[in-house]
Order: C-alpha cells, then structure tokens, then sequence
C-alpha cells in the first residue's frame, strides 16, 4: 500500500489545474444505459472511481472507451448482456447504485446489490427506491439484492416529494423520469451543481427537462433518447480543497478552471477567515498574506450551503485559525473522522455528535497519520503541508478515488509531497 509523505516548506505559489467533477461523471456514466446511440463524455477526471464505474457498466454489456490519457469516455450501451450489477463491484463504490433508475427505464428490469454503508454514515438508498416506485416500479429485497421491475407498459410520471434533499436518489429518479410515460415532478430536489450538469447532457440527449437547480424537476418522459457529448463540469470540492492549500500555507495559487458560483458559500467562509478569493479570466486565484486567519463556524447543508465534502478539508484550515470555531456536520452521522488524525499532529479538537469545535493552535506539527475516506485523507495532506517536520499519511488509495495527479499539481506550486510504498 502507498504513503504519502508531506513536509511544511512555507508559501505556495503557482496554478493548479482543476479537473472535471467526479461526482458529476459518475452519474453522467450511467445516462449510457438510457440509450443504443454513443454518449461522449469530455473532461472526464482520471480516477479509480471511474474505472470502477466502468468496470460496472461493463459487466452490463456497455462499452466503455477511455481516450486521450483519460480524459474523454466514449460509451455506448448498444448491446447490453445483463441487468445485474454484482455485489463484487457495487461494494467498492455507493455511486453504483445509479445505474437502477436507468436500466429500469430502459429495459424495465434491473437487480442491483445494495451499496451498504461506509465510513461516513449509514448511507441507506430508501429515497432512490421509493422515487421508483413512485413511478411504477415493483421493488423486492432479497439476497443483498434489489431486485426491480417496471410496470408492463413502463414507468409512469408521478409527482415525488424528497423527505429529505438527496444527490443520488434525484439523480436516479431524474434518469429513470426522462423515459417514463407522461409528467414527472420531483420536489425537493438537490440543486446541486452535478444535478444541473446531469439535466443538461440528458436534455443534449433528447430528455424533456425544466428546473434544474432549484428544488423543483419537471420532466415530460420521451419514447427514446439519442447520443451526444457532453463536457463534465468542474469538479467544486477539488477546487475547494486546492483553494485551501494557499490559504493554509500562505501565498498565492489560481485555480484554473474555478468559478465562484460553484462555492458561493465556501468562498464566502474564506472571506470571513481573511483569505483573499478572486475570480480571473483563467479560473479562482486564493492568496494569503501574513498573519493567522480568523476562526469561523460552518454548518454543512445540501447545495447552495456549504458542502459536506469539504468540512474534512476546512477543519485542517481551522485548527491553524486564531480562536475557536465549531463546525456542525448536518449530512453524515460520521464525518469526523479525521478529528483524532490531526489532533496527532497537535490540533484541539472535541467532537460531540454533530458537532466539532476547534480551538486553533500557532503551529501544527508533523506525524504519522491514517487516511479513512476520501475527504478525510486530503485533509491530512492539507495539514500535513502547513505544519512544522514530516507527516506520513498511510491507506492513500482513498485519495485516489478523488484527485488525480495530487502530488504533481501541489508539487508545482512548491509542496514538498511524494509518494512512496509503505515499508512492510
Ligand atoms: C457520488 C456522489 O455524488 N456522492 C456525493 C453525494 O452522495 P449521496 O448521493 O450518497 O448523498 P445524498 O445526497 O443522497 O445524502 C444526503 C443525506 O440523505 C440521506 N439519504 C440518502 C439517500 C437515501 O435513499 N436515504 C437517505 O436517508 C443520506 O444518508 C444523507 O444523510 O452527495 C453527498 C452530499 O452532498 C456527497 O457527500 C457525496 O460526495
Ligand atoms: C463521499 C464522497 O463520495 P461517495 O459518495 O462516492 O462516497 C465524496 O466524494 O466525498
């Protein structure tokens, strides 16, 4: 297994290139299985996630391409061979429970392992099945396994209130709705940005869709929809993360291909800690001068609030801040596990439910920690590069599900980083 070793080198300065949004590619991928004709994805991020997602298709009979270094993903579901995805691939990744909504649109059968629960939360997927059955669909639980059927003539519209706002389950239920019979309208929605760009490859597909971005989907179901190629938006939490490196070790970075509007409220947190956050021509340029940024508090709430996914990230920001601040996780039950991994490297902080608050200190210092998630592990990469001495994160294939390239982009703007396998 990889480590990765980080050492404090003083401020950063230099351009990051921000790559297309995982969370956005990984249900654009799925959208393949609503139709025979070629979908093109272009900006596709290089990431273990990916070639999971493509694993999984492929075991359906959907052709994945990946071209030029990864970046573009020529898919076609032309000659699919099965409606099953296998407990051996779903469990690597939740986001495979998004091919369910698709193949019971298309071919009005599907069984799909259940994703289960990881180190964040339970993560149940009751939403995303009762948005389907909502629409018609008949749902059994067996063997692991959900096994799903549409009605004889296919989904139908229905009108579907979201208890509680869900990124997957919408996404699922936006899918599935654009080739069921008649008027879908999904309330409560997510609004996040990875919705809008999901709503507009299925409209470049030929999907009837209005809404996308505020909490109400109408979809008009259509009888086929046809190929097209789409360009993955911008990945917001890598941004969000590498906006934090300056902003931790002080100096100044442009994150290429960054925009404001995909982290209003991160960028206004940053304002209130007393980092400079500018938009360029080129992307999002972060700079911090001398002197300890002020401590603030975050709430994490669905999009346009501020985003679960970089809570981990910003609590290494403020266990260098001057005072104390509280940061409440609303989503998952469990996303604080890097708490106990950076107090190793000298942070206060006391966790309590839902709640972390962190008193900041002058100086972190170097130490061996362990990645355990995704966020989680860039986090200590973060800390690692504003403290004083060595850090050695281990278990760093977390990191590879969702940054490509980690260690060149913040070695080009003057982090000490390397990579090396762990000595056994
Ligand atoms: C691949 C992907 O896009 N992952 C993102 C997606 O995850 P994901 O789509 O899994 O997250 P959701 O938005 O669905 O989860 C939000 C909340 O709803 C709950 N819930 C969800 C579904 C369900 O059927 N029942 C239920 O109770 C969840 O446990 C959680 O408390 O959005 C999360 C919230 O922004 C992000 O942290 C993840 O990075
Ligand atoms: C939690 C995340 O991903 P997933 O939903 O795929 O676990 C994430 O991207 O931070």
């Amino acid at each position: 297994m990889d480590q990765i070793i980080v050492e404090g080198n003083g401020p950063l300065k230099g351009e990051i290139p921000i790559a297309g949004a995982k969370n956005a590619c990984l249900t654009l991928m799925p959208a393949t299985l609503l139709t025979d004709q070629p979908l093109t994805l272009t900006n596709a991020p290089r990431l273990s996630d990916i070639r999971t997602m493509t694993a999984l298709l492929g075991s359906l009979g959907a052709e994945v391409a990946s071209l030029q270094d990864g970046q573009v993903l020529a898919l076609s579901s032309h000659a699919m061979t099965s409606h099953r995805a296998e407990y051996d691939i779903v469990r690597k990744m939740r986001a495979s429970i998004l091919v369910l909504g698709p193949l019971l649109a298309r071919d009005g059968v599907a069984e799909v392992s259940l994703p289960g629960g990881c180190a964040i939360g339970a993560r149940p997927v009751d939403l995303h099945l009762r948005a389907l059955e909502a629409m018609g669909a008949s749902l059994d639980l067996r063997d692991g396994y959900v096994h799903a059927k549409a009605p004889s003539g296919g989904l139908r519209g229905a009108v579907f209130d979201f208890p509680v706002v869900s990124v997957g389950a919408t996404e699922n239920a936006l899918m599935a709705a654009t080739l069921a019979r008649g008027t879908t309208v999904l309330k409560n929605a997510a609004r996040e940005p990875e919705i809008v760009d999901l709503a507009r490859c299925l409209r470049a597909m030929g999907a009837q869709i209005e809404g996308e971005g505020t909490g109400t989907l109408t979809i008009q179901g259509v009888q086929t929809l046809h190929g097209a190629t789409h360009p993955v938006v911008t990945d917001r939490i890598e941004l969000g993360t590498y906006m934090l490196a300056p902003a931790m070790c002080g100096g100044e970075v442009e994150c290429l291909g960054g925009r404001i509007e995909l982290l209003e409220a991160f960028c206004e947190k940053l304002d209130e800690a007393g980092i400079s956050v500018e938009e360029t021509p080129r992307g999002i340029k972060v700079t911090r001068k001398n002197g300890r940024v002020r401590a603030v508090n975050v709430r994490t709430e669905p999009f346009p609030g501020f985003p679960t996914d970089l809570q981990a990230q910003f609590m290494a920001l403020m266990c260098m801040a001057e005072g104390t601040s509280v940061l409440e996780e609303t989503i998952f039950e469990n996303r604080f596990m890097h708490a106990p991994e950076l107090t190793r490297m000298g942070a206060r902080i006391e966790v309590q439910g839902g709640h972390a608050t962190v008193t900041g200190v002058e100086r972190l210092r170097g130490a061996p920690v362990m990645a355990t998630d995704l966020r989680a592990s860039v986090s200590l990469i973060l800390a690692g590069m504003a403290a004083e001495g060595q850090t050695t994160v281990s278990r760093v294939y977390h990191l590879d599900r969702g940054y490509e390239h980690v260690v060149r982009k913040l070695r080009n703007v003057g982090a000490h980083i390397e990579r090396v396998k762990e000595e056994v």
